[in-house]
């Protein structure tokens, strides 16, 4: 009963209203999102080891009693829900801690504590060989690396260790040989690339103002900004559907893809690599046809621009969803033509006004739980 409510609420707010309702919550996020950094990673230093004698009024020259420098921290990279992007990593270098030298009395150096640094969960990370630049026709510069690749933070929690810190020098305490100080040695410096592919159980794919982030709004908690005019979508965002029964999957929302996007038209197909790991791609269709008269046109492009990006991007299943169905009176008609051409059932919803949209998200957990990805909380 309540949610009912809420939906005849939400239907009466018109799009001004819920534009700047979004906006104002948008506002203060609205920085760059940065999805591939470059960083340079530095670990800490070795402390030096001591030479040193015991000595006291009755002792001179006494036993050696110089001790080891410290170890200098090493950097490690740890996945988090907690971060979205990449930002904080630009334009700074990441330096360890290094470790203390030791002293006289047998006293050891400190260790440089070891720097655990949280990344998005679905980081990617690549140790940088050699890097080239090249300036295309129209003055362009672009940068190419020869990267190693070290590990896909894909986990929460998951951890790996980017570069490890110096090792201290010895004292001459436990090792009489020494007579001069021994120098810790310097801690692993390394160029790493990093890319962010969201991780989300499903992906919508859509042209510019067919409804995607209206459909991710109505079925979760996250607030995209929505709005009348064509790529008002500039960043991925991910959302999660929650059911009574503690289960739970997550919808990624990505900027429109046009036709010729593969040409770095529009905003290119750039942001696809955000639904790349998906499991379920959910195309969205603009039943009324405000791009085209045929929405199966739009598919058929929407299909052809996912392969032009990656061979295999259709393996995955997919389901169809024709979308404002409230505003067009032949829906009837198109939907019946879409459903031939596509050779499948497509769901018939109205994102803005929470028409059908259950049944969507039930064919959504069915595909997801015969996958085994359903996850519980
Ligand atoms: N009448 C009607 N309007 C809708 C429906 N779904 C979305 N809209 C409107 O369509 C416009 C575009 O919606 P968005 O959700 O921003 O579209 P989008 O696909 O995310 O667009 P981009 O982010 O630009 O790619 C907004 O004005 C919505 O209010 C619907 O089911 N019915
Ligand atoms: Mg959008």
């Amino acid at each position: 009963m309540l949610s009912q409510r809420i939906f005849k609420w939400f239907s009466k707010l018109d799009d001004k209203v819920t534009t700047s309702v979004m906006s104002n919550y948008t506002n203060f996020r609205e920085r760059k999102f940065v999805d591939q950094v470059k960083v340079k990673f530095q670990a800490g230093n070795g402390g030096n080891g001591c030479v040193s004698h015991f000595r006291d009024r009755n002792v001179l020259t006494g036993a050696p009693d110089g001790g080891d420098g410290g170890k200098g921290g090493d950097i490690l990279l740890k996945a988090s829900h907690h971060f979205t992007d990449l930002h904080m990593f630009k334009g700074k270098p990441i330096i360890g801690n290094n470790g203390k030298s030791g002293g006289g009395l047998g006293r050891f150096g400190k260790d440089g504590g070891d720097l655990h640094i949280s990344v998005p969960v679905g980081t990617l990370i690549y140790e940088i060989l050699s890097e080239t630049q090249s300036v295309n026709q129209a003055g362009v510069r672009k940068i190419q690396y020869n990267k190693k690749f070290l590990s896909d933070l894909d986990e929460e929690g998951k951890e790996v260790l980017i570069v490890k810190g110096g090792k201290g020098g010895r004292g001459n305490q436990n090792h009489r040989s020494i007579k001069e100080q021994e120098k810790g040695t310097l801690g692993q410096v390394k160029e790493i690339f990093m890319e962010l592919k969201c991780i989300a159980d499903c992906g919508l794919v859509g042209f510019p103002n067919a409804g995607k982030s209206t459909f991710l709004a109505s079925v979760s908690r996250s607030l995209p900004k929505i709005a009348n005019y064509p790529f008002t979508t500039l960043t991925p965002l991910v959302g999660k559907v929650k059911f009574v029964d503690n289960s739970a999957f997550t919808i990624a929302d990505i900027p429109g893809i046009i036709e010729e996007s593969h040409q770095n038209k529009g905003l290119g197909l750039e942001f696809l690599r955000h639904i790349e790991r998906t499991h379920v791609l959910i195309f969205m269709l603009d039943i009324s046809g405000s791009h085209n008269e045929e929405p199966w046109k739009n598919f058929e492009i929407l299909k052809n621009e996912l392969l032009q990006y990656r061979s295999d991007f259709l393996d995955k299943p997919y389901i169809v969803v024709a979308n404002k169905t409230d505003i067009e009176p032949d829906s009837q008609r198109r939907i019946k033509e879409l459903e031939q051409k596509v050779g499948k059932k497509v769901f018939e919803i109205s994102a803005k006004h929470g028409l059908g949209i259950g049944e969507v998200i039930l064919e959504l957990r069915r595909i997801l739980q015969e996958m085994g990805k359903i996850v519980y909380y």
